[in-house]
């Protein structure tokens, strides 16, 4: 069964469609990585699948049941990880999990076990009784994940939750989705960074101006983009001559620059290799060049024709 299905979901804002009949299913036990550029939609169909937000046509289903206004027993069975940290500053780590717990119902002695299991998986066992506003950005983010699974969901869902942070607490939640998930939890997760996804991610799904674009595991994508590949030049001087003569080669895509080295996009199989060595050499020196199979980036960049991380800060 589906732990999460959206079936021609149409969202409007005025005249602008942001969700433009999406059709997507969340698999029981799966990580999903939940790919797009800027303004694709992806938060916008993240609270649609939590009720955040009502939708204009089309149907949502959870866990089997059709999402409806109220449904508080389907409701607490997801975790929402929010773009925003949202935790509470003037409370100590432990009274934000203690305010979480209530809201989903937990009291007494099941309340105190699950606050010293959160903190201990998140590892703030030694901050429980420290407010936030002493944290890092990494510990105030891994204070929310807790307090978004406190009540033990079966569907988390992750918006971009390793955005500014350090490496260690990226690593730490990182490796905590992943422990989520072979306890059986069910995972959305939102990310720009593609390599979080190649890690952790059973399978993907791609938006684009309010379409899901592209859903399968990694190599899936990768093998139904099989018919391209992707050659690394690195000359000792770029010119626009250059360029525009390689975009001119047949099967040629796209042509990237950065610096000294063009990243080109072709039809595998046209024998372009060959004849960009031979037009670079021509230009001048060429350092380096060869031929790699596509990855999730390319898969990512040919379908949306944008770098996954274009505008957001590392
Ligand atoms: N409440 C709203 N009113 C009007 N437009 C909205 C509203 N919420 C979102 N939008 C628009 O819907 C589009 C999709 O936004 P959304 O936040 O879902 O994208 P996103 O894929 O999550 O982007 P990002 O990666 O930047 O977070 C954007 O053009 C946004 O401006």
């Amino acid at each position: 069964m589906a732990v999460a299905a959206m079936s021609d979901i149409v969202k409007r804002y005025g005249d602008h469609r942001v969700l433009d009949h999406v059709n997507m299913e969340i698999g029981e036990g799966e990580i999903v990585g939940l790919l797009g550029p800027n303004g694709a939609g992806k938060t916008t169909m993240i609270h649609a699948l939590c009720g955040l937000i009502r939708v204009d046509s089309g149907t949502i289903k959870l866990f089997g049941e059709h999402l409806s206004g109220t449904m508080l027993d389907i409701k607490r069975k997801i975790g929402l990880v929010t773009q925003e940290i949202t935790v509470f500053e003037d409370l100590t780590a432990r009274e934000n999990l203690a305010f979480f717990g209530g809201i989903y119902g937990l009291k007494g002695a099941e309340l105190k076990r699950r606050i010293a299991e959160t903190l201990e998986f998140v590892g703030l066992e030694k901050q429980a009784n420290k407010s936030p506003k002493k944290f890092s950005g990494g510990m105030k983010r891994r204070l929310n994940i807790a307090c978004s699974i406190i009540h033990d969901p079966k569907l988390l869902i992750m918006d971009e939750p390793t955005v500014g942070i350090d490496p260690q607490s990226r690593n730490h939640i990182l490796e905590s989705v992943q422990t989520l998930q072979s306890r059986g939890t069910t995972i959305l997760y939102t990310t720009h960074y593609m390599e979080e996804v190649q890690a952790i991610a059973s399978r993907v799904l791609i938006m684009d101006q309010g379409h899901v674009i592209a859903q399968g595991s990694i190599e899936e994508l990768v093998r139904n983009l099989h018919h391209e590949e992707k050659i690394k030049l690195e000359v000792m001087e770029v010119t626009d001559d250059l360029i525009r003569a390689i975009e001119q080669l047949g099967g040629v895509k796209r042509v990237n620059r950065s610096g000294s080295k063009l990243q080109i996009i072709s039809q595998a199989g046209a024998g372009n290799l060959d004849r960009i060595l031979s037009l670079a050499k021509r230009a001048g020196g060429v350092i380096s060049i060869h031929a790699d199979q596509p990855s999730l980036e390319d898969v990512f960049l040919t379908l949306t024709g944008k770098q996954l991380r274009d505008t957001k800060e590392d």
